[in-house]
């Protein structure tokens, strides 16, 4: 139920456009419209060249003169640096304060503030209002504060210039003080609590939005380099929420105190405006202002790193701190920890990372980054000659009799007017920053996942009784960023419920196949027909449903022996019963049996945590404590991923089962049993050996003799199906698969 209510909370908050919607959007060219950042629809499916596929079609940048249709195009024109030809900025990078930046940003803005103000409203209207209001109000504290010092001060001056020590009107004073200090900070410990829980609620949206969308992507999508570089703005903008300028960021909620910044400008200008001191107050504000402000505008005038914008930094620059972190993780990673010891990579890692950290502090620059002592002297000598001016108003003030409570006040006045200022100059120098971060959280969550069909070409799956029926004809697939295709012209037909062996050399593409026809990654030309109809009609959740799958690089959990196999069935997650079954159909109940804690053992995904030095490991006096995880081998692992490909292989609506390299671990024993328990799951429950099959299985193995089990084998070499046949045709055609199998045999 709750999970419901948040789910509808959020999708009234970020209403989803419709498909439809947007494809109106798309072709309509009023610029106020947000439109869809997928591709344009595939209307009759035919494979397409990879650069028009993707979901980001329109890659051209805008220049930056131009009006961006869309929060998306104005990220991402924002992200041309100014100085350079072609490339983007890095993910993160401060932009300069240009007139196109501002823009740009004044675009986002436009597009973006009314969603995020939802945000902040939707859950507590009237808590929000009563933040922006103490927001205001609480600016107005200094001037109070002032004010009350300066009657004091006032009081005091009076009672010893007269003699007469009356205390009753500085005992009033006194007690309202008092009071004036319960009240401010009363309303101070509500507006901070206040704050606090907007503020939580905004932020747990945010970060709720965030995970739904990163969990809705799929590997295509995420492979994608601007997507990458979106996504890590978008992570910025909701750290941004962790607190009052978390991470250097600049939130909305910092922009909230802006009001107060504005408030306590507009008082402090009040309070100056109500002292009178005489003919000759003009040139003393004068000479305030200057004096005050001159720090300020001295340091922003220093030279490039003591400013608050981030430099632009070059490709080097980027390689190297690339480096130096990639050195840092290195050294402090568990999972590395064995090779680097064995290799002895401690010096090289220090030397990598040295070398680099030095190149990105500037400490090889033969240029000295200290000042000379002449300019640290002259700055010196100017910034105490100018504060020495301070003072000048008071001389020229005091000549008019005025008080020292007014003085005080006066003082304390022109000094905040500057740092308010100052700060209010700072504040809106990152909050044009902070406006393409969220920017680029509003751009993020209009994205589509690659592989998701569009509404209107949408075929619901619709299930065989024998199993699911795969053609593929001339599949190629070439991995983002490599030149060699994985899969070429791949072409075979799978009739449901076969079974299709895929054998060959190592890098010959049998696991992106895999991956392929699991709909996990896209291929780039060819067609994959799922039931004879072209599986880019399918929705690649319903076909996930229809499928069980233990890859080659299987995921291990760091969780309890259940959570690890349960993961298989989320449903049956908590069900005892359905673990066991599993467990057993992987043989793997002797393993659990051994487990100090059997079902509920928890597992040390990396592999390190079981090992004699790791400290969370250890209970009182070096005792085994009981939430320490418990270490497996790799066969033990590869039957732990067996049994979660098991939890939902018996399932009525599963049809198809991948195997990649299911047993590569197992000894001959236990892998012909696993192969008999596939092939008893895909004749169905309680089936004898001459039951029909119900589901089609796909293995990929080194092992021929696992191979000739097969209905069908697929031999595959540089990417494409070379041969394909049973065992006996394949043997007596004597090409590769037999010279591979009399090899192996
Ligand atoms: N994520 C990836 N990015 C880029 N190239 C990849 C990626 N994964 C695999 N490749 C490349 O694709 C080709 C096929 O790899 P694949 O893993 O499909 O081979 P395989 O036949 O399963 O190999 P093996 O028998 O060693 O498991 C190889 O040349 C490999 O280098």
């Amino acid at each position: 139920m709750a999970d419901s209510l948040g789910l509808l909370l959020c999708d009234t908050l970020w209403p989803k456009p419709s498909r439809d919607c947007l494809a109106q959007l798309d072709s309509d060219p009023d610029p106020e419209q947000e439109p869809d950042i997928k591709p344009d629809p595939e209307p009759e499916l035919k494979p397409e060249p990879e650069s028009e596929r993707g979901h980001f079609v329109d890659r051209s940048v805008p220049p930056p003169e131009s009006h961006p249709r869309s929060v998306y195009h104005a990220w991402l024109a924002s992200r041309v640096p100014t100085c350079q030809n072609g490339g983007y900025t890095s993910a993160g990078a401060q932009r300069p304060l240009t007139r196109a930046n501002l823009r740009l940003a004044q675009r986002i803005a436009e597009l973006c503030v009314p969603q995020i103000f939802q945000i902040f409203w939707s859950r507590h209207p009237f808590r929000a209002f009563i933040m922006v209001a103490f927001s205001f109000v609480r600016g107005t504290f200094p001037v109070f504060k002032g004010y009350t010092h300066a009657l004091i001060i006032n009081e005091i001056q009076c009672l010893l210039s007269s003699g007469h020590y009356t205390w009753s009107y500085l005992i009033r004073l006194l007690g309202a003080e008092f009071l004036r200090l319960a009240a401010e900070k009363t309303l101070d410990t509500f507006a901070t609590n206040n704050e606090h829980l907007v503020q939580n609620s905004a932020r747990f949206i945010v970060e709720y939005q965030q995970m739904e969308q990163r969990v809705r992507l799929d590997i295509p999508t995420l492979s994608d380099p601007t997507v990458r570089d979106l996504l890590a703005e978008s992570d910025l903008f909701v750290s941004s929420f962790q607190g009052v300028g978390g991470f250097g960021l600049l939130s909305p909620f910092d922009l909230i105190r802006v009001f107060s910044l504005i408030s306590e400008l507009a008082s402090h200008i009040f309070v100056l405006s109500t002292i009178s001191y005489g003919p000759l107050s003009i040139f003393a504000l004068l000479i305030s202002f200057l004096s005050a402000a001159y720090p300020l505008v001295q340091s922003s005038l220093l030279p490039r790193g003591y400013h608050v914008d981030t430099p632009v930094y070059s490709e080097e620059e980027i390689r190297l701190t690339e480096k130096q972190e990639q050195m840092r993780q290195l050294s402090l990673s568990d999972t590395h920890r064995p090779e680097v010891m064995l290799f002895g990579l401690g010096p090289w890692i220090l030397q990598t990372w040295a070398a680099a950290r030095q190149a990105v502090l500037g400490l090889h620059s033969s240029q000295p980054s200290l000042q000379s002592p002449s300019s640290i002297f002259s700055h010196m000598n100017v910034v105490e000659i100018i504060a020495a001016l301070q003072n000048l108003p008071f001389v020229l003030m005091l000549q008019t009799s005025t008080s020292l409570g007014s003085l005080a006040l006066y003082r304390s006045s022109v000094q905040s007017i500057v740092y308010t200022i100052s700060t209010l100059f700072i504040t809106l120098q990152m909050a044009v920053q902070g406006v393409f971060l969220m920017g680029a959280f509003c751009a993020s969550m209009e994205i589509e996942p690659f592989l998701q069909p569009r509404e209107e070409s949408r075929v619901k799956y619709e299930s065989w009784s024998g199993g699911m029926k795969i053609e593929a004809r001339n599949l190629s697939y070439t991995y983002p960023g490599c030149t060699e295709p994985a899969l070429r012209n791949v072409s075979f037909t799978l009739e449901a419920g076969e079974t299709l062996a895929v054998v060959g050399y190592n890098g010959s593409g049998k696991s992106t196949l895999g991956k392929v026809l699991s709909r996990i990654v896209d291929f780039n030309s060819g067609e994959l027909l799922i039931n004879d109809v072209d599986v880019r009609h399918y929705e690649p959740a319903e076909l996930h449903r229809a499928t069980t799958a233990v890859f080659q690089s299987f995921c291990k959990y760091n969780g309890t022996v259940a959570e690890n196999v349960g993961v298989g069935y989320i449903h049956d997650l908590d069900c005892p019963a359905a673990l066991r079954k599993a467990v057993q159909l992987a043989e793997g109940d002797h393993i659990v049996r051994s487990l100090p804690h059997g079902i509920n053992t928890r597992l040390d995904a990396l592999g390190l945590d079981s090992m004699s030095y790791s400290p969370s490991g250890m209970g009182a006096c070096g005792a085994r404590a009981p939430w320490a995880s418990h270490g497996l081998s790799g066969g033990e692992w590869q039957r732990i991923a067996l049994a979660r490909a098991f939890m939902r292989a018996h399932q009525p609506e599963v049809h198809f089962l991948l195997f990649d390299e299911p047993t590569s671990a197992l000894d001959a024993h236990a892998q012909n049993k696993i192969f008999q328990t596939i092939d008893s799951i895909a004749r169905g429950p309680g089936a004898d050996g001459d039951a029909a099959k119900v589901k089609t299985v796909l293995f990929i193995t080194h092992r021929l003799s696992v191979a000739r089990r097969a209905d069908k084998i697929a031999m595959m070499e540089h990417g494409s199906i070379t041969e394909f046949g049973t065992h006996d045709e394949l043997l007596k055609r004597g090409g590769s698969y037999a010279a591979l199998y009399h090899a192996s045999v």
